[in-house]
């Protein structure tokens, strides 16, 4: 029988890109079969009836497509592996990683100036306690705006609120188009990555194997096992999107690095690291990179992380 295939996705502009993307993907691998969209809100009210038990408080922008998938309203899921928890919902697992676009944070800022140029106790623009605490450690005059929103949003508001700069992930301001505005990659000395970034994930109901086939040929070994890794670290680290955790993996050949960070918010504290390995012990070597880490004093910046959030919480 020859059903069409749901593919559920956030309505966000660059989600509905990468969503775009993926189907595209598929179509030209499998012309006979019929994919087709489905946009989901993520702050729907539908959420407050569901055992929440099972998905957890994580994943604000993924449980109600994990929701969707688990009632077989839709059929696989696109996400940025970035906004996926590092656990699932029991019943869901990763299908295939895409291969990951450049994963760094770029500067869009007014001017045109880099990040070392930029005037003493300049205005920055940043999402995430990640990016703010590294900033800072590079930069401690910096003036850092956390802001809401999604990219659009974001980029509005540089101009809006009269900042000198932003810090974004590449791959969002590549998909949407505006890579031209770009001022500078951040080197990756300077700003480890969030865990993910870059890469975007098809998660599908664990088992399914018409599915599954359907995505395998998506799947990028590299970005897999580099992705793996970093997640590997975050879940031993036990990060979340709330502590300053930043990690980098890259394969070459056969074997692989990781680099992870943990800073504090002001910058001020960190401790940043790196393992190589066998790509194929790539989780192994997350788990071996954060437990040297969380030794090495993260454990007690991560503590410190949690407190301050839990009081402005
Ligand atoms: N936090 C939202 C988000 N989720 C994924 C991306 C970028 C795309 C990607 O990492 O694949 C972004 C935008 C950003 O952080 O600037």
């Amino acid at each position: 029988m020859n059903k069409e295939i749901v593919i559920g996705t956030r309505e966000s502009r660059l989600a509905l890109w990468q969503a775009r993307w993926v189907a595209e993907q598929l179509q030209s691998r499998h012309p006979g079969v019929n994919f087709r969209l489905q946009g989901m809100k993520t702050h729907g009210d539908n959420i407050l009836d569901v055992a929440l038990a099972k998905i957890g408080d994580k994943g604000l922008f993924t449980k109600e497509l994990e929701l969707a998938l688990l009632k077989g309203k839709i059929d696989l899921a696109v996400h940025s592996m970035k906004d996926l928890p590092t656990e699932l919902p029991p019943g869901l697992s990763i299908g295939a990683i895409c291969r990951r676009e450049y994963p760094g944070d770029v500067l869009i800022s007014r001017r045109g100036l880099k990040l070392a140029e930029l005037p003493s106790g300049a205005r920055v623009g940043t999402s995430s306690l990640r990016r703010t605490a590294q900033l800072l450690r590079f930069r401690p005059d910096l003036q850092i705006s956390t802001m809401r929103g999604n990219l659009t949003t974001r980029l509005r508001k540089l101009t809006e609120q009269n900042l000198d700069a932003l810090v974004l992930a590449y791959a969002g301001v590549h998909r949407l188009g505006l890579a031209e505005q770009i001022t500078q990659r951040i080197p990756f000395d300077i700003c480890l990555p969030a865990v993910g970034q870059g890469a975007i994930g098809v998660e599908i109901r664990s088992g399914d194997e018409r599915i599954q086939s359907l995505i395998d040929s998506l799947n990028d070994r590299e970005t897999q096992a580099a992705v793996t890794a970093e997640r590997a670290l975050m879940k031993e680290l036990e990060g979340g999107c709330q502590v300053p955790v930043g990690a980098l993996g890259r394969v070459d050949g056969e074997m692989i690095t990781l680099e992870g960070i943990v800073a504090s918010l002001d910058g001020r504290r960190a401790v940043r690291d790196a393992v190589t390995g066998p790509v194929a012990e790539a989780s192994a070597l997350g788990r071996t990179l954060a437990r040297r880490m969380l030794a090495a004093g993260a454990a007690e910046i991560l503590n410190a992380a949690r407190q301050e959030f839990d009081l402005h919480a």
